[in-house]
């Protein structure tokens, strides 16, 4: 229900009630009311009171609250903003297997800590890697009572299940939200490259379930330049990486999935499939044949990562390996253009790309670009980040809740999250943007590693205040609740059978 200032408050039952899990939530209330200036709901930002109530959000009264919420507990956030909760679709916890580069526990921690409240797990970096029902099913065991935010897996789409649909469909039945595939090699033995065919059948399959398929779009261009072949080059030199790694080989990728994009067409062979191109860098010729696709009616969505909208390949130090990620990061220019392109809606929408290591695998002495491990560590400070350096060309609140919560919601086939709307998951982030800090050796990380970052050392601006997660508030001023009740998210049915 939402209610104008001017209604009476007939939806307004305040019932104080205990949550279910004992320590899941820092509130001691199942019934509730949070409400601020700024709220971030029905496509506007203003005064508003939203009731969270067992989990949900059950109504939004927008306007001046304070004349009529007169029931309470009654949580008022002043001037800070409430907006739907991060859903992050792209971060490696890599557990099992490799839990010491970072764990469903520190891992949903720092998710909880930057106002993520969902986030979908990749497949490859745990060992072994999600590419079956039994892999699928150690996952979620490993997650069992770690989770400070909701948790769903993509599965990956590898050589060995992609022409198989009774390999495929086994995976689906046991829950992935839509499945994962490389066109490079992906740095992970169990985690083999797909080829155009691979991923042209294993569309067809997941048209049935209407289940997407995320697609690491580089692909070792046929013709090699020279300057990538010259084995001469400073490997400390950051240019010397970007060398070895240009923009054709996104573009490559994306010539190469022109029949599987032409084939989610309407009339199509994989009609109703959807083709989701993860983290992209080169705004140039791979996002203009992108929008080409999309343009011709191809169901292709694209995000791109805080990490090619902050940073640019001049302002990486030689040597910095903790900005090494594939795609590179690009030149200021490249950055420029893909801000445009994110606020002209051809990249649909963000996600963090949280993919770490070991620091010893960052090789951070030797400062080898060509040999240290890629990923970027960012899961805490994606929206900081987004926020600060969006600020310059003109973000909004509105857009940034599209990117982040809406776009991602859509793309995971969450129906009742990433909006504030009544019915929905009560899934929400306060925030401050205006509060300012230094993310220096003081400030409180959760991830894993944290001197692996990128990020430390910068100053940004955006404190996260609260984060609830299903009503259940799991971090505030700089705590987070005794318990772990974050859930894990298994996709139902097949799209075949509705
Ligand atoms: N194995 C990985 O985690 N790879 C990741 N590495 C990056 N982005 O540098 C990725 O998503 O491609
Ligand atoms: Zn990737
Ligand atoms: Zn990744």
């Amino acid at each position: 229900m939402v209610a104008e200032t001017d209604g009476c408050l007939l939806f307004l039952r305040a019932r104080v009630q205990s949550l279910g899990g004992e320590g899941c939530s820092l509130l001691p209330h199942g019934h509730f009311w949070i409400a601020s200036q700024r709220v971030v709901a029905l496509g506007r930002v203003g005064p508003a009171a939203v009731e969270v109530k067992e989990g949900l959000i059950n109504a939004i009264a927008v306007g001046d609250y304070r004349s009529f919420v007169l029931r309470r507990p009654l949580v008022d956030y002043g001037d800070a903003v409430i907006m739907p909760g991060l859903i992050d679709v792209h971060a490696h916890l890599d557990e099992p297997g490799r839990a010491e580069w970072e764990g469903f526990s520190t891992g949903t921690r720092a998710a909880a800590a930057g106002g993520i409240t969902t986030l979908v797990d990749m497949p490859l970096n745990s060992f072994p890697s999600t590419v079956c029902e039994e892999t699928l099913k150690l996952k979620v065991d490993a997650a069992r009572d770690k989770l400070y935010v909701d948790v769903g897996f993509w599965g990956g789409l590898v050589p060995e299940n992609a022409l198989n649909p009774r390999k495929l469909e086994s995976l689906l039945n046991a829950g992935v939200l839509g499945l994962k595939s490389f066109m490079c090699p992906s740095g992970i033995n169990d985690f083999p490259m797909t080829n155009s065919t691979h991923i042209e059948e294993g569309l067809v399959t997941l048209a049935k379930y209407k289940r997407p398929l995320l697609i690491h779009a580089e692909r070792i261009p046929d013709v090699v330049s020279d300057e990538e072949l010259d084995g001469e080059l400073d490997p400390r030199s950051y240019a010397t990486y970007l060398k070895s790694r240009t923009p054709a080989w996104e573009e490559s990728a994306v010539r190469d999935l022109k029949r599987a994009m032409k084939d989610t067409e309407v009339g199509g062979r994989s009609e109703g499939a959807h083709l989701h191109i993860v983290h992209l860098s080169d705004s140039k010729t791979t996002l203009e044949l992108l929008k080409d696709a999309k343009h011709s009616g191809a169901k292709v969505t694209i995000e791109t990562c805080p990490h090619y909208l902050a940073f640019s390949a001049e302002e990486v130090p030689d040597g910095d390996t903790r900005f090494k990620c594939s795609p590179p990061i690009r030149d200021a220019a490249n950055k420029d253009n893909l801000w445009e392109a994110l606020l002209d809606g051809h990249i649909d929408m963000l996600s963090s790309d949280h993919s770490p290591s070991t620091p010893d695998l960052k090789l951070m002495e030797e400062g080898n670009f060509m040999k240290a491990w890629g990923g970027i560590s960012s899961l805490q400070f994606v929206l900081p980040v987004t926020w600060s350096h969006g600020k310059k060309y003109g973000i909004t609140l509105n857009q940034l809740a599209s990117w982040w919560s809406e776009k991602p919601a859509e793309l995971a086939g969450q129906k009742n999250k990433g909006s504030i709307l009544p019915g929905y998951h009560a899934d929400i982030v306060v925030w401050k943007p205006e509060a300012q800090f230094h993310l220096d050796d003081t400030h409180a990380v959760y991830h894993k590693h944290r001197n692996i970052s990128a990020y430390l050392g910068k100053e940004l601006s955006g404190k996260v205040l609260s984060t609830f997660v299903r009503g259940n508030l799991v971090f505030a001023e700089g705590k987070h609740a005794g318990a772990a009740c974050g859930a894990t998210i298994l996709a139902k049915g097949s799209g075949a059978k509705k």
